[in-house]
């Protein structure tokens, strides 16, 4: 059975004929597809497949040559990166983005909605609530231990997970992680599999990951770029027996 089976299947996200050309190069070539609330959707592929260059265009940061994005029955595609924050879209890239001199405290509370700077942040919102939803944040994400650590003391694998308590943070429901467990020891693997499952719970979260052993565990669902087209999609057991997705991918 489909561990999306269970949900009830509320489109949240698609994509429909999202088309981007670097000098004539296609990189995502005519992809469509689309993601449910409740859904964790893994995107995999080779090297230079486009897997970063579409969630580059769904939060934004690349405009397409053609094609839309609709989040939440909305274009989207227009929008500016910043606009698309604001509609609930998260990006979270490779390298973590945390603020290193902030406490891991203060990087959560920066990244509450409606804060217009680190100051005004740091001076006018620490009420108890914000101070517990804080504290909540900071258990969910393993980091309540050094709550008050600064950023730039973490290990790597803990910068990552408070760079995606900082986007819990923003409140965005639909979240896009780009290889989050890199880097990570088995432990951390595991802990984040767990926390990504939680978050995927009301909300919708696309992740581009590598190693199939962290698909199998996490997916609802995976997409199988090549070439910047869609090769093949459905649960991890059944594009891990698709000749098409041996052959340009697992089978190297
Ligand atoms: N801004 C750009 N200008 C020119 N070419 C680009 C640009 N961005 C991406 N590309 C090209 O588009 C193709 C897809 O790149 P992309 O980074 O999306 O692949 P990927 O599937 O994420 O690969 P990887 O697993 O290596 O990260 C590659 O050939 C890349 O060189």
């Amino acid at each position: 059975m489909s561990l999306t089976a269970s949900h009830t299947s509320e489109k949240v996200l698609s994509v429909e004929a999202l088309t981007v050309s670097f000098d004539g190069f296609r990189a995502v070539d005519s992809l469509s597809l689309s993601v449910d609330r409740n859904e964790l959707r893994v995107i995999i592929g080779p090297n230079g497949a486009g897997k970063t260059t579409l969630l580059d265009m769904i939060c934004g940061k690349t405009k397409p040559t053609s094609g839309c994005v609709i989040f939440n029955g909305i274009d989207i595609t227009r929008l500016t990166e910043h606009q698309i924050v604001r509609s609930g879209v998260g990006r979270k890239f490779q390298t973590p983005s945390v603020y290193e001199d902030l406490t891991v405290f203060e990087n959560l509370e920066i990244s509450l909605p409606r804060t217009h700077g680190v100051f005004q942040s740091l001076t006018f919102r620490r009420s108890p609530e914000v101070v517990d939803r804080i504290h909540a944040m900071a258990e969910q994400i393993f980091l309540i231990d050094c709550i008050q650590d600064r950023a730039g003391q973490l290990s790597h694998g803990q910068k990552q997970w408070l760079e995606i308590g900082m986007l819990l943070m923003q409140e965005s429901s639909l979240l896009l992680l780009d290889e989050p467990v890199a880097g990570m020891s088995p432990r951390e693997r595991e802990q984040t599999g767990e926390l990504l499952s939680r978050i995927a719970v009301g909300k919708s979260v696309i992740v581009i990951e590598h190693d199939m052993d962290f698909v199998r565990r996490i997916a609802h669902k995976v997409t199988v770029l090549h070439q910047g087209r869609l090769l093949s999609e459905g649960s991890a057991d059944e594009v891990k027996q698709d000749p098409r997705v041996i052959d340009v991918y697992l089978g190297h």
